[in-house]
């Protein structure tokens, strides 16, 4: 009896101390193939982080998606070509495998992640590998997979290994019963898409992996990101980069969302800068552990104003996709990121009429006019 009262003390001075993160001594590691154990975190094989004047060691996975070239690119530029591992599990292409390291991960594979982490010396992971909102819907099975079980492995070697972990988290981690206009960083989250109940799984394990085991955890809200020089892997959001592909290639786009459609997109390099930004903060300077960033908010039809502002024959029709229609319509319209401007000074760059000119810049006004001639 005496113990039982001992452990529900112990239990509950745990569950109300502050989150400094650094209270409690145990965190959590699997033996390979069995399910997961405890053990004391002075083991021997807790190898010493890097010390702060060093730069980290950085694996990114899922990166040859739309954003983790991006993210490599300007990682890079901060700590050194070698210090910066891109994997995933698809072929890189000759420009991303000649420009740094690229290693192949799944994972799934919690073996090859952790020999991963080990030889590499890593010491910052950014977790970009998923299933996003629209191929999530068509593949329920893979994306319950890719976005909580590999999920599990990485918390689990980020919380044995001590690594800072970035995961992202995104507009799709609300749902209908959410504030939409605006959405605060903390209000009812009732996703109706296997994406985004995945999401609000990650950034509560997240958060409870930093509160009971000190597992330093950081993550963003995304909102729909766009890129010139990448293509996006299967979301509602999609429509809003390849409204561009196709003004220039052929002058004419069907977008598959309502021309009212409003919601919350954000130009890549204010993305990646947010995400580096949030990962250098001071541990003292964060207040959450998961933040909204916002940007912009607009509708198709808005967007195609400020398209045709640049290409004035451009021809729009709508052939709206039920899924990802309702998908959108249970999605924010506006997002709430003072906290993040308040606590480590977020700050956009782009609006929609210089995410607009930056687009076509990078994507060529002579192939353009080229084009459409
Ligand atoms: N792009 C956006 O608009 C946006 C918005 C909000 C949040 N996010 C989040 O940012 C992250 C990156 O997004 P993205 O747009 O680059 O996604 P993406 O779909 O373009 O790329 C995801 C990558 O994950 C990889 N992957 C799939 N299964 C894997 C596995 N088993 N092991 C390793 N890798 C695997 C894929 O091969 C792919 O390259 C995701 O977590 C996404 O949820 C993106
Ligand atoms: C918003 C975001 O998470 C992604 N672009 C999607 O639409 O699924």
């Amino acid at each position: 009896m005496a113990i039982v009262k001992n452990l529900s003390r112990t239990l509950s001075q745990l569950l109300q101390s502050p989150g400094c993160g650094c209270q409690t001594s145990i965190v959590p590691v699997r033996c390979i193939g069995v399910s997961p154990r405890q053990v004391t975190s002075d083991a021997s094989f807790h190898s010493v982080s890097f010390s702060e004047t060093d730069h980290p060691r950085v694996l990114i996975t899922g990166g040859l998606g739309q954003l983790g070239v991006g993210l490599a690119k300007l990682l890079r530029k901060r700590f050194g070509k070698n210090n910066v591992i891109l994997s995933d599990i698809r072929k890189p292409p000759d420009d991303v495998f000649y420009n740094g390291p690229f290693i192949y991960s799944d994972i799934l594979d919690y073996k090859n992640l952790r020999e991963i982490v080990v030889n590499n010396r890593i010491t910052w992971l950014f977790h970009y590998s998923a299933l996003l909102s629209a191929v999530g819907e068509a593949n329920v099975p893979l994306a319950r997979a890719v976005n909580i079980t590999g999920l599990h492995n990485i918390l689990d070697i980020a919380a044995e290994h001590s690594l800072r972990l970035f995961v992202p988290s995104t507009i799709g981690a609300f749902g209908p019963t959410s504030p939409r206009n605006p959405t605060p960083d903390l209000c009812i989250q009732r996703p109706r898409t296997i994406y985004g109940v995945s999401k609000v799984h990650a950034e509560l394990m997240g958060e409870y992996y930093h509160y009971r085991y000190g597992l330093d955890f950081r993550c963003l809200r995304y909102p729909g990101i766009i890129s010139a020089d990448s293509q996006p892997g299967g979301g509602t959001t999609d429509y809003a980069v390849q409204i561009f592909h196709d003004a220039i290639k052929n002058g004419k786009f069907q977008c598959n969302l309502k021309s009212d459609t409003r919601l919350p997109m954000m130009y890549i390099d204010d993305c990646l800068k947010a995400t580096l930004a949030v990962m250098e903060a001071p541990a003292a300077s964060l207040s959450m552990r998961t933040y909204n960033i916002s940007a912009m908010s607009f509708s198709p039809e808005e967007l195609v104003q400020e398209v045709k502002k640049h290409i004035p024959e451009l021809q729009v029709t709508y052939n709206v996709d039920a899924v990802r229609q309702a998908i959108a319509d249970s999605w924010p319209m506006n997002f709430d990121d003072s906290n993040a401007r308040r606590d480590w000074g977020w700050k956009h760059d782009f609006d929609l009429s210089e995410l607009v000119t930056t687009m076509f810049n990078i994507l060529g006004s002579d192939s353009r006019v080229a084009q459409i001639n």
